[in-house]
């Protein structure tokens, strides 16, 4: 039985309590925290950035998976892993240089991750899948929590999977954006690793269970 991942997206947090919310996070049975960087400039929304996350991490007890939506990640990386980020995720997008750029990830000790916008096919990856930890497909247009799913992802997870299986890449598959439980069954199921929730359990009346529901539906599915 797969055991999938679950990254609670910070961003749809409360900021004004995030010593609770993340102890809430540290409770529950998420994995990872999710953490999302906007610049303004790569994506059309501002989130917040280095001191925040090192903030964050003060109460964090898991992992930070940290997604930059930004321009000119390189610039940045050390700040990020020094505010304790484990896990440092570039946009293919953003990307002059993206082969150097995951290098240099690696290189701070961190796993490395490209993200893809909806738009972009998985295929562009083909001649870095080997040196990659994880991909995460942008199931809505990154820039804003509580959008609606794309259902092109899961062609895309499907065609992704099987450039992981061909090439003996060990990358997970994220899955970002519009995820709830009536798609994230379907979502393990086309080969998702790693889902992503944001608005689906910070707007819910009890994100700590929400987070056990969506935790569980690995099990409801036949392996
Ligand atoms: O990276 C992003 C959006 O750009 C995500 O991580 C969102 O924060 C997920 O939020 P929901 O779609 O689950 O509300
Ligand atoms: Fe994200």
């Amino acid at each position: 039985m797969k055991n999938t991942i679950i990254a609670p997206s910070v961003l749809a947090s409360d900021f004004a309590n995030l010593e609770s919310e993340s102890k809430m996070l540290n409770r529950s049975e998420a994995d990872w925290f999710h953490i999302d960087i906007m610049d303004g400039r790569f994506v059309p929304n501002i989130s917040f950035g280095i001191p925040v996350t090192a903030a964050i991490n003060k109460h964090a007890d898991k992992p930070l998976d940290v997604h930059l939506m930004i321009v000119e990640p390189e610039k940045y990386l050390e700040d990020f892993k020094n505010a304790g980020a484990e896990i440092l995720t570039v946009h293919y997008e953003a990307c002059t240089h993206l082969h150097r750029t995951i290098g240099q990830i690696k290189e701070l000790g961190c796993k490395a991750g490209v993200a893809l916008n909806p738009h972009t096919p998985v295929s562009v990856l083909e001649d870095i899948i080997a040196d990659l930890d994880l991909v995460c497909i942008m199931s809505v247009n990154p820039g804003f929590g509580g959008q609606k799913f794309i259902p092109n992802t899961y062609a895309k997870i499907e065609k992704l999977a099987k450039m992981i299986k061909e090439s003996g890449s060990s990358a997970l598959i994220e899955i970002d954006g519009g995820v709830n439980e009536q798609n994230a069954p379907d979502l393990i199921k086309a080969g998702a690793d790693v889902l992503v929730a944001g608005s689906f359990v910070f707007n819910s009346e009890d994100p700590e269970n929400t987070i056990k529901k969506l935790k569980s539906i690995n099990n409801t599915l036949v392996s």
